[in-house]
């Protein structure tokens, strides 16, 4: 089910609001705002607003025998990266040619952010609010914005189409979250991210620190290769890739 609001401050804390009020919620359930006043992003930052761009929360209740909540973040990652290869049109059977995940769950296309993923414990329910720019994006990101666009001819109403897109590609990540292994799930994000030894800068409270990409943890946590030649496991942070 999608509900679509007019407006909203952040469809995340709507969210989060009917679920403290008491308010039954199944899974599966979205609230979409055609604008969005007060979006937040990861770290206390504003998410902005533009015309036209996707702005919607969903919740999961994760339930006994489910991998641990935090790694719905890479999942919300992953559904995303699904979403964007059915809009961009590209060989579903190669996502390793689209290495667009930037950890935990930055979507970059062509090397600027085109999605953001904001996931938020409300007692026991976990809510997942995606930001798209399907309208407006940074410029270096135009193409794959022009590219949505022309995948959806009546562009008034891109984000509501791209929306139903995204409630399929997540009903089935969680499905497979539940299903399988982490490890599959953690391998799966794995291809779509950057590779390996990609260079990447680490900020965490105030701490800086460089090194280079050696995989997710066991527990989806980001292995970071220090030129010492230790690891250091990130569980938070913001990750810059370094070009
Ligand atoms: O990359 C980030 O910093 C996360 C951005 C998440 C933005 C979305 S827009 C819909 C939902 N409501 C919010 O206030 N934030 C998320």
């Amino acid at each position: 089910m999608i509900e679509t609001l007019a407006q909203a401050g952040s469809t995340n804390t709507v969210l989060a609001e009917r679920l403290r009020a008491g308010h039954a919620i199944a899974e599966g359930t979205w609230l979409r705002a055609e604008r969005q006043t007060a979006g937040r992003g990861r770290a206390g930052r504003d998410w902005r607003e533009a015309e036209g761009n996707l702005y919607a929360s969903t919740l999961v209740h994760p339930a006994g025998g489910d991998p641990p909540p935090h790694t719905l973040s890479l999942v919300a990652g992953l559904a995303v990266h699904d979403l964007l290869m059915s809009q961009l049109n590209v060989p579903q059977a190669d996502p390793g040619n689209y290495r667009w995940l930037k950890w935990p769950n930055d979507l970059m296309v062509d090397g600027a952010k085109i999605a953001g993923i904001l996931c938020e414990r409300v007692g026991d329910a976990v809510i997942v609010g995606v930001g798209i720019n399907v309208a407006t994006a940074p410029p270096v990101a135009d193409r794959a914005v022009t590219a949505i666009h022309s995948a959806n001819p009546d562009n008034s109403n891109t984000a509501a189409v791209v929306l139903s897109d995204l409630a399929r590609t997540l009903a089935g990540r969680l499905d497979r979250w539940r299903a399988e292994p982490l490890s599959t799930t953690l391998a799966e994000w794995e291809v779509r991210a950057h590779p390996r030894g990609a260079a990447l800068t680490v900020t965490d409270g105030g701490e800086r620190i460089a090194g280079a990409f050696d995989g997710l943890a066991p527990d989806g946590a980001l292995r970071l290769a220090l030129v010492d030649g230790s690891t250091r496991i990130i569980h938070a942070g913001d990750v810059e890739l370094e070009t």
